[in-house]
């Protein structure tokens, strides 16, 4: 069983540095990829409302036969659901198809800017945690200005921002201002959604290390601290993708990978998406 190490939060609790995504995993098939994961030693689970399948991911951790503090949960607010009483509907509403009493980490889907509710959304959260009902609230796809609006505005500061992050994105000036800040930086799409697989430098260092092309993606993810969440459907890709922590990248390695730096997204820009 590899040894996931811990990330510490600047509110004192620990998320584990690798977990497993299940973005576009169907709510029939969602239980079967998460007990593979879970068999293969992932200790988090990153869903959302928008993946229709909190109840099937809900199902396969109770199923588990794993005590409830042994999987970190992170579960996610749909843009729609924002505003203060919406906000706190929705999160009853997810807790009841987890079949959870308590969340270990919500977050805020996107800023969606021109809705401007983002700020009211995270005083939903304060009470949603303050309420112990989630043990840490954060955000995703947040830009500086929106993490600089919640400072001026709110109390608590997000422990975690979830973000679109891989060589060809490295986000180098967000990751600086989260270190600046004490928030984490996730990393969503961290195989460019599958993308950089095929990319000929990463297959050289695959060759190199002996490892395959998504486990030296996920040992730069590692080696740069982020929290990371790989998605598979595939049995043998899931207990692969999680072998990431018994090899070294080296500077050289490191220089090859930043060289893959072209800004090109796999995603929507957060300050244009308002879905
Ligand atoms: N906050 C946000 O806005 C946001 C946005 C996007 C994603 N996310 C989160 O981030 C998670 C991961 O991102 P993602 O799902 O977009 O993409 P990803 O993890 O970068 O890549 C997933 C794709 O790569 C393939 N794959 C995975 N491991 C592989 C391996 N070892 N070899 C070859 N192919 C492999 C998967 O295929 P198979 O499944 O067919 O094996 C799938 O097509 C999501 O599931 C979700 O939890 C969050
Ligand atoms: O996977 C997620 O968490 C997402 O938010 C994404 O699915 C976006 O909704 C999608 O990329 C919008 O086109």
């Amino acid at each position: 069983m590899p040894n996931v190490p811990g990330v510490t939060l600047n509110d004192g609790t620990t998320i584990p540095q690798l977990g497993f995504g299940v973005w576009q995993v169907p709510d029939d098939v969602v239980g079967a990829a998460i007990s593979t994961a879970l068999e293969a030693g992932y200790r988090s689970i990153d869903t959302a409302a928008a993946y229709r399948n909190e109840t099937g991911t809900g199902k396969a951790i109770a199923e588990s036969g794993l005590a409830r503090d042994e999987i970190y949960v992170t579960t996610k607010l749909w843009n729609t659901d924002q505003g203060y009483d919406s906000t706190l509907r929705a999160f009853d509403a997810s807790l009841e198809r987890l079949g959870l009493d308590q969340v270990d980490l919500y977050l805020i889907h996107w800023p969606t800017p021109s809705r401007d509710a983002y700020v009211d959304t995270w005083r939903a959260f304060e009470k949603i945690r303050a309420d112990g009902r989630a043990r840490s609230i954060g955000v995703s796809n947040f830009h500086v200005p929106h993490l600089r609006r919640l400072f001026q505005e709110t109390d608590v500061v997000p422990v975690l921002n979830q973000v679109e992050l891989h060589p060809n994105l490295p986000q180098a000036e967000l990751r600086a201002f989260h270190a600046e800040h004490r928030i984490a930086t996730e990393a969503w799409s961290p195989l460019a959604s599958g993308a950089l697989l095929s990319d000929a430098a990463v297959a050289g260092l695959a060759d190199k290390h002996g490892k395959s092309a998504a486990q030296v993606l996920l040992r730069w993810h590692v080696q740069l601290g982020n929290v990371v969440i790989p998605k598979s459907v595939t049995p043998e890709r899931i207990r692969a993708n999680i072998e990431v922590f018994d090899f070294e990248l080296d500077a050289d390695d490191l220089a090859v990978l930043a060289g893959l730096d072209t800004g090109q997204r796999v995603g929507p820009n957060p300050e244009q998406f308002n879905g």
